[in-house]
């Protein structure tokens, strides 16, 4: 199968090299069409890599029937719809990594060229002006520089600013005081930042919380004189707000990479001799867009060939240590996922699963999304996937626990997914035995010691003499061949089970045959 890729922005050549390097990718660029627009191609792609030139709204995401992944190449995804993705279970990734240092490099250009008003000096002289009276500027050495936003580019400005013999005063909700230790710096509030700041740099994600967080009653609380920047998202800092700040004299220069509409042209702010700007140039050095190619398109060669991949944006990331643990168990939970919805014929309304034995260890949210996955795409088909499982039982009303258990009867680790529907409680419990790979250990009350199958027959009936006889000789007279037979009964006498698999597919005459056979009270074909 050959995937089909689409570059709508422009993306490092280099960088892309990955995927051109690939037998089965077959890579397009939006510029070598003519008249026509992404919403209108994207039916034939399995992927799409843009940076943030390319909005990728519902609507784009809806046409694109045949996507797969979303690969940014870049940190911010604020330019696409997460939730539409999510829904229709395709994954975004980006490369969080690779333009962290250009993106500090750029803040602290900007720091610098704000302090010695080197755009505005630069403009002067080429207009033919020697003026040295008009630019004296500031020092950085000794100054508090605040930081909002101690995460990778945070950090870097930090240490950066640290070098430069800054004071750095940092808040950020994940930033611990051992980490502000560590970086030698002091954490605090964005009040503390507010009243001791002599630059303030913003660095967070452009979030409901962080919108305009930088507003006119923040501005307020700011040292007279202080410079600000933004070099991550515009709208962190709300522009109307930072203009009256200019205005006023609050605010003596600001330095701007970033606008709240891009591209940004006859803005205000770009009137004000305060303000320095540059057209969201943060990432735009070789080496990021080099390595933001690189590690998009590594990552959609990894989500094409179903591997393991590791920055998506729309799904818990995982430690390596933990995807090493789970990866056996994902097809072993996939398959009871599927086997527990064939033994319910009412709607299910519940499922519970419980991890014991080793797996009461390991954060299992990836190995229940794949028996989610497993359970709902036996009727919902291809609709389903690990992206968007959760939001489709969600959509179907369907409620999901996870419990970790210290008893696994024995096994060394043990899966047991409980369906509920009107009609009671149904489960199925599955181990990964060393040696023998996945095995069904337990159905309801039963205990059977089975391979999970492609074709499988599970038959309710009573315990009596003949019964594996009968059973043997109506399948056969069917030509119905069996491969292994389990049995199990709760007592002797009593109600039991028998799980047969079988190497072709079960027929109606057969299924007929097999019900009426006095004893059996009810036979199941499951498929996997
Ligand atoms: N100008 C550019 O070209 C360019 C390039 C790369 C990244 N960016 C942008 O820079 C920003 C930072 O990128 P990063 O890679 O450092 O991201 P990151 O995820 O490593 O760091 C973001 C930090 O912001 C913190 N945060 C979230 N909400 C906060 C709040 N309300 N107050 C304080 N801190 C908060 C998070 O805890 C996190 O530590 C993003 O907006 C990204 O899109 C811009
Ligand atoms: O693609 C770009 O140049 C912008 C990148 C930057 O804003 C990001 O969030 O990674």
């Amino acid at each position: 199968m050959t995937y089909q890729i689409l570059v709508s922005d422009p993306v490092s050549a280099e960088g892309l090299q990955p995927l051109l390097n690939q037998d089965n990718i077959q890579v397009d660029y939006m510029n070598e069409f003519t008249n026509v627009t992404v919403q209108d191609v994207i039916n034939r792609y399995d992927a799409l890599i843009v940076r943030s030139q390319t909005t990728v709204t519902k609507e784009l995401l809806e046409a694109g029937t045949n996507l797969k992944v979303i690969g940014r190449a870049g940190v911010g995804v604020d330019n696409i719809d997460l939730e539409a993705a999510t829904e229709q279970g395709i994954i975004v990734v980006n490369a969080p990594d690779g333009n962290t240092i250009s993106t500090a490099e750029h803040t602290f250009a900007m720091m610098m060229a704000l302090a010695r008003h080197i755009p505005q000096a630069y403009q002067t002289l080429m207009n033919g002006k020697w003026d040295r009276k008009s630019f004296k500027g500031v020092e950085l050495h000794r100054k508090t520089l605040g930081i909002i936003g101690m995460g990778r580019i945070g950090s870097e400005v930090a240490r950066r600013a640290k070098a430069c013999r800054m004071t750095i005063i940092a808040y950020d909700p994940f930033l611990t005081e051992e980490r502000a230790d560590k970086l030698g710096i002091t954490k605090g509030s964005l009040e503390d930042i507010y009243a001791t700041s002599d630059f303030i740099t913003v660095h967070t994600p452009l979030t409901k919380e962080t919108k305009h967080m930088i507003d006119d009653n923040a501005f307020t609380k700011m040292k007279q004189g202080v410079r600000i920047l933004n070099c991550a998202r515009g709208g962190i800092i709300e522009e109307g707000a930072l203009l009256r700040a200019i205005e006023s004299g609050i605010v003596a220069g600001a330095a701007l990479d970033v606008f709240e509409k891009e591209p940004a042209m006859d803005h205000p702010l770009l009137d004000r001799p305060e303000v320095i700007a540059t057209p969201h140039l943060g990432a735009s050095t070789e080496e990021a867009q080099t390595l933001v190619a690189q590690d998009v398109s590594e990552e959609i060669i990894a989500i094409l060939n179903g591997e393991s991949f590791k920055n998506a944006v729309n799904m818990p990331t995982i430690s390596s240590e933990v995807r090493r643990a789970l990866q056996p168990y994902y097809l072993l939970g996939e398959k009871l996922g599927e086997m527990a919805i064939q033994l319910v014929t009412e709607a299910p309304m519940k499922v519970t699963v419980t991890y014991g034995g080793e797996l009461s260890d390991f954060d299992t949210a990836s190995l229940t999304r794949r028996i989610m996955k497993g359970l709902l795409s036996y009727h919902l088909g291809d609709k389903v996937n690990i992206v968007n499982t959760f939001h489709m039982a969600k959509t179907y009303n369907l409620t999901y626990s996870v419990e970790h258990a210290t008893s696994s009867l024995g096994f060394k680790n043990l899966i047991t997914v409980t369906i509920e529907t009107q009609q009671g409680k149904r489960s199925i419990s599955g181990t990964m035995l060393a040696g023998y790979g996945p095995r069904i250990i337990k159905i309801d009350d039963y205990s059977i010691d089975m391979a999970p199958e492609d074709h499988l027959l599970y038959i309710q009936h009573n315990d009596i003499p003949g019964m594996i006889g009968l059973v043997g000789t109506t399948l056969g007279k069917h030509q119905v061949n069996i491969a292994t037979m389990q049995v199990g009964r709760k007592q002797e006498g009593g109600e039991a089970i028998m799980m047969l698999s079988i190497d072709s597919l079960f027929n109606q005459d057969a299924f007929r045959d097999l019900e009426q056979i006095n004893h059996i009270h009810s036979v199941k074909e499951i498929r996997l």
